[in-house]
């Protein structure tokens, strides 16, 4: 079984069981369900936007143990204080290390897009999204149908969410054209391989209509490659790793930042 069928199985039995702890009702109750969202496309496309969405993760399923005792309070208000675009958090405890309360942490000390990066399955966990105070999801499209990506991404929708969807291959945009999404993400990492190709994702980028916003994912660790993918047409990039790695990922974070060329 590869990776994402091993998280699908656990996600959706995780699932089940929130679902009879928290019932929806109840998480509608939360300060952040009826409140505006921010939108990731406009802080991505703005004026001398770096386009860096700086991820706070502890643990990943290739790497094991990154920064497992990463504090939320600061990580994330750093990485903005840096530059950033925008903040993605890892909220899958099991797979990711993910603590209970990292995103909405992440959402007292920051005014800036949140994208809650999680596998979604269920229209429980958009719901769960945007009761923490996120402002977009994740979609991949390796793990659900374009029939769940089309309903979910409207669910999503409907609650002031934008949605990302992930593509590995050209097979999956094709069989997603329709669906109404706000950004494309382009992983570079093969989930089966763990390998990772920048080349991968040009060439899959180009088969994209030019007005899509497109976010390049993982195993960006040079400053010279986003300017490269810049060039190529990419408004935003998913850095985790290189940041959280570091005992200060705000630090590594501005560094990377500051060798940018801000060519938009
Ligand atoms: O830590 P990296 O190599 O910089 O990658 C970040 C991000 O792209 C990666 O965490 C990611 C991309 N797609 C995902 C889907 C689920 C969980 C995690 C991911």
């Amino acid at each position: 079984m590869n990776i994402l069928d091993k998280i699908a199985q656990h996600k959706r039995k995780e699932v089940a069981e929130r679902k009879s702890l928290y019932p929806i009702q109840l998480l509608e109750k939360s300060i952040y369900f009826d409140s505006p969202t921010v939108k990731m496309t406009d802080y991505l496309t703005r004026k001398n936007a770096s386009g860096i969405i700086a991820e706070f993760k502890r643990q990943s399923p290739s790497k094991g143990a990154i920064n497992p005792y990463a504090n939320p309070e600061e990580v994330p208000l750093q990485y903005m204080q840096a530059g950033a675009s925008a903040l993605s958090v890892l909220t899958d405890n099991h797979f990711f290390g993910a603590k209970n309360h990292d995103l909405e942490t992440a959402r007292k000390f920051n005014y800036c897009p949140i994208l809650r990066k999680d596998f979604m399955l269920d229209e429980y966990q958009i719901v769960e999204a945007k009761a923490m105070g996120a402002d977009c999801i994740l979609l991949i499209a390796k793990m659900i149908s374009p029939a769940e990506v089309k309903h979910l991404a409207d669910f999503a929708k409907s609650l002031d969410l934008q949605v990302l969807l992930e593509i590995h291959n050209e097979n999956e945009i094709k069989a997603n054209e329709d669906a109404s999404v706000d950004l494309i993400g382009i992983n570079n990492r093969n989930l089966d391989t763990f390998e990772v190709s920048i080349e991968h994702s040009i060439r899959l980028a180009e088969l994209l209509p030019k007005e899509l916003i497109k976010i390049a994912e993982s195993g960006i660790n040079d400053p010279n490659t986003v300017n490269l993918l810049k060039k190529e047409g990419f408004d935003g990039f998913l850095i985790g790793e290189y940041f959280m790695k570091n005992s200060n990922p705000g630090e590594k974070c501005q560094q990377f930042i500051k060798a940018l060329n801000h060519v938009n």
